[in-house]
């Protein structure tokens, strides 16, 4: 059967190759007044507002009916305290809607010289992100920046973009513009993006989209896997993991990296396993951080559930509802995770 998402996966890699390009040269020039502190107390920064703005503009131009479901929204940005982190962002997204074409993009998306927007048109296009999510429909998610205190770091941080339906995720598409191409060549440089169709595989492309590769989780022996684990202790349960490790006799240690890289990392062979086990503070997780992460696995060959073994539910809302964490791992080795995940959980003293 012929890939019934092409369209969608096209555009949405146009979308996120021009948003890395946002994103890369912020950075560059990113100042210390640049960046918000949320309610939730994470940071957001320019880049995060821009890129959130440029892909829901390419979105809306060229699927006008689709709802979205961003990460940010442009409150902070409407009142009179927001105007100089206003200005610059409706000047970024400007930038990057008009670079020239690249190979892929198509003027009648809105993008390419002379396609600009007025402020409000940029805020609105960020507020377009304020879809509740559901159980029906098609919706699409944006993380502008997935990973912002990478980013910050200038360590991994991710583009990500996918297209749910009826509460499937049929398309992911993640940029890793620190990612490098291929670890084995570093000679190679950064920069790579990672796309999946329900059905219909998983790729790696450059930023530029060339040379693609199909992804393909190699089989591993539990004990020779790394677990791969966020930087930040916050967001998901260091101790946790440690005990896993234990009592699976997995000898390395694990790989900490930010962002949905840590999906595309598994996707190609590296750690063999990505834990994400609550830190016990009531936080919901996102859809939007792991709608791409999950189907670009599964059409990987590998497998993501809950600590109950349980799909992660993407049509319960923003949120994937009460947080029983995430597991992915090939499918050889996600049964002993998953064993050995519920093995700790009872536990008289489980680290959660
Ligand atoms: N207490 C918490 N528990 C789990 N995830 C959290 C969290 N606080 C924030 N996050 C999410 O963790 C994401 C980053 O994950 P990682 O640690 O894998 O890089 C953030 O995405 P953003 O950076 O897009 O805000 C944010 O949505
Ligand atoms: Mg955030
Ligand atoms: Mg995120
Ligand atoms: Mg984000």
């Amino acid at each position: 059967m012929s890939n019934p998402y092409a369209h969608e996966e096209r555009v949405a890699i146009a979308a996120v190759r021009r948003a890395c390009g946002l994103t890369s040269s912020v950075f560059e020039t990113l100042i210390k007044n640049e960046t918000l502190t949320k309610g939730d107390k994470s940071p957001v920064t320019v880049g995060d507002f821009a890129a959130q703005a440029l892909i829901s503009t390419i979105l809306h131009n060229v699927l006008p009916e689709d709802p979205i479901v961003g990460e940010e929204d442009a409150s902070d940005l409407r009142v009179e305290s927001g105007k100089e982190m206003r200005d610059r962002i409706v000047g970024l997204a400007n930038d990057a809607l008009k670079a020239p074409l690249a190979a892929g993009d198509e003027a009648a998306w809105g993008v390419g010289p002379g396609k600009e927007l007025t402020a409000d048109g940029i805020l609105d296009a960020i507020d377009r992100g304020n879809h509740p999510g559901g159980p029906t429909g098609r919706m699409w998610t944006i993380d502008p920046i997935d990973g912002t205190k990478g980013f910050l770091r200038g360590e991994q941080y991710a583009v990500c973009l996918s297209l749910i339906v009826d509460a499937k995720v049929q398309v992911g598409v993640i940029g890793c513009p620190n990612l490098l191409i291929d670890p084995s060549q570093p000679e190679r440089g950064k920069g790579a993006i990672f796309s999946a169709v329900r059905g219909h595989g998983a790729r790696q492309l450059t930023l530029e989209g060339t040379d693609p590769i199909t992804l393909r989780i190699p089989p591993t022996a539990v004990e020779n896997l790394k677990f791969l684990e966020s930087v930040e202790a916050a967001h998901s349960s260091h101790s946790f993991n440690d005990r896993v490790t234990e009592v699976l006799g997995v000898k390395a240690a694990p790989v900490r990296m930010d962002s949905q890289a840590k999906y595309a990392a598994l996707c190609r062979g590296e750690g063999g396993s990505y834990l994400r086990m609550p830190t016990g503070v009531g936080y919901r997780e996102k859809i939007w951080d792991h709608a791409p992460g999950e189907v670009l696995v599964v059409e990987a060959g590998g497998v993501v559930t809950d600590s109950r073994g349980q799909a992660l539910n993407f049509g319960l809302g923003r949120t994937l509802g009460e947080n029983f964490g995430v597991i992915a791992a090939g499918k050889d080795i996600h049964p002993q995770v998953l064993a050995a995940v519920q093995a700790v959980q009872a536990e008289p003293k489980a680290k959660v």
